[in-house]
């Protein structure tokens, strides 16, 4: 049997980048999905994964996961498409307005958490959300809550009994406990709203690991280091693309020290690429596994324990399910209304 693997946000960066390292290992016996918003990046993803594996089997799949009426319809498109789904990768991810601290940056430089500064970009980052359509915030609907949804409607899929599947999501290192305030869960207050979705994502693959494990679905949450992609690159918008190339050097020598600036999305796909590979009932919920390149430039996955615990990821489940019910009511109540809204005058025929 054919496994089936459907990656969110797989048209570049690391989401793409995995996609091609798990066809150089196992072309024959993949069935790739690329659940992609834009269906010419789809398209030109598609190819270029085809132009160097050109009997990989690559279906594309039409999903904004940051709206709810585009994930549910996606999803019934997979649950016509596949009887089971092997491997979900929950990696779409924004950090847009992104505002980086100069002068934050440069006192974290000369102070002794110069390194942890590199790591995590903790003190140095801060972004503006908005709202989507369906009222909720942007960086939470996009990093977690479409993905949530997501996981919920293919649970037919993914849940078999006899078979296990995994969910394997692309958190970060700047993930914060501080950031996230369970009152306030969409961070509709604070200016981390990336850094409260990432942590978000670790309490709760914590808390589906807790509800899905007895019916064989495990999750796993995984770090890529800092990779250079469209998501980097918005930091310093000032700074086009080529610039970021001429520090590489600098990056190098800043890797010596720090080895979670993997720098490529095919470093920064090494732990995701890795957990493919692992018996899921082997790994550790609590964990999150990082994506490292040494100085010499060999790639590696390490697993860190996450400040995270099971009370707090209980009581964030539940206020998700709770928003879930309320967001999908939202939804019938609008397409009851659009249906009236376009239904026949009484009498036409
Ligand atoms: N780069 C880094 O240093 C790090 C990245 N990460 C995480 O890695 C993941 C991948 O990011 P990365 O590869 O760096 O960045 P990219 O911007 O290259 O990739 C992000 C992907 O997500 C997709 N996406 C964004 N919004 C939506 C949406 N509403 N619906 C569907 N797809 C969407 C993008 O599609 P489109 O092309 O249409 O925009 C794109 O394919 C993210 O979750 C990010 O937070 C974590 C730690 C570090
Ligand atoms: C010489 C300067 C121009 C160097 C600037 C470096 C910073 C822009 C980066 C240092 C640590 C990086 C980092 C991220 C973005 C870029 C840095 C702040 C992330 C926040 C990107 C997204 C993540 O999920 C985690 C990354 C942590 C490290």
């Amino acid at each position: 049997m054919n496994k089936v693997i459907l990656v969110t946000g797989a048209n570049s960066g690391i989401g793409l980048a995995l996609c091609e390292r798990l066809l150089s290992q196992d072309m024959e016996g993949l069935q790739l999905c690329l659940a992609c918003r834009n269906m010419h990046r789809a398209q030109a993803a598609r190819s270029a994964l085809l132009s160097s594996h050109p009997t990989a089997q690559v279906d594309l799949l039409q999903m904004d996961i940051s709206s709810v009426s585009s994930v549910i319809c996606a999803a019934h498109q997979v649950k016509l498409r596949y009887s089971r789904l092997d491997y979900l990768y929950l990696n779409a991810g924004i950090m847009p307005n992104p505002q980086f601290d100069v002068k934050a940056f440069f006192r974290g430089l000369f102070s002794s958490n110069v390194i942890t500064m590199f790591a995590t970009a903790e003190g140095i980052l801060t972004q503006k959300d908005s709202i989507t359509s369906d009222g909720l915030q942007e960086i939470f609907a996009t990093n977690l809550f479409g993905h949530f949804l997501l996981i919920r409607e293919l649970e037919p899929v993914l849940c078999h009994a006899g078979h296990t599947s995994q969910l394997i999501w692309t958190s970060s290192s700047n993930a914060h406990r501080s950031a996230f305030n369970l009152e306030d869960i969409q961070h509709r207050r604070g200016n981390q709203p990336y850094s409260s979705s990432k942590y978000a994502s670790d309490l709760l693959s914590l808390a589906l690991n807790t509800h899905y494990n007895k019916e064989g679905l495990y999750s796993s949450v995984t770090c890529p280091g800092f990779v250079m992609t469209s998501l980097t690159y918005g930091i310093l918008p000032s700074f086009p693309a080529f610039l970021w190339i001429l520090l590489m050097p600098l990056f190098w020598i800043i890797r010596i020290f720090t080895n979670t600036f993997t720098l490529t999305p095919h470093n920064g796909a090494e732990a995701l690429f890795w957990l493919f590979k692992q018996k899921p009932e082997s790994l550790n919920p609590q964990v999150k596994y990082h994506s490292l390149t040494s100085g010499l430039g060999n790639n590696y996955t390490q697993p860190c324990k996450m400040d995270i615990d099971f009370e707090m990821s209980e009581v964030f489940y539940e206020k998700l399910l709770q928003l879930e019910s309320e967001v999908r009511k939202k939804l019938k109540a609008k397409q009851q209304k659009s249906s009236t809204s376009f239904s026949p005058p009484a009498g036409s025929s």
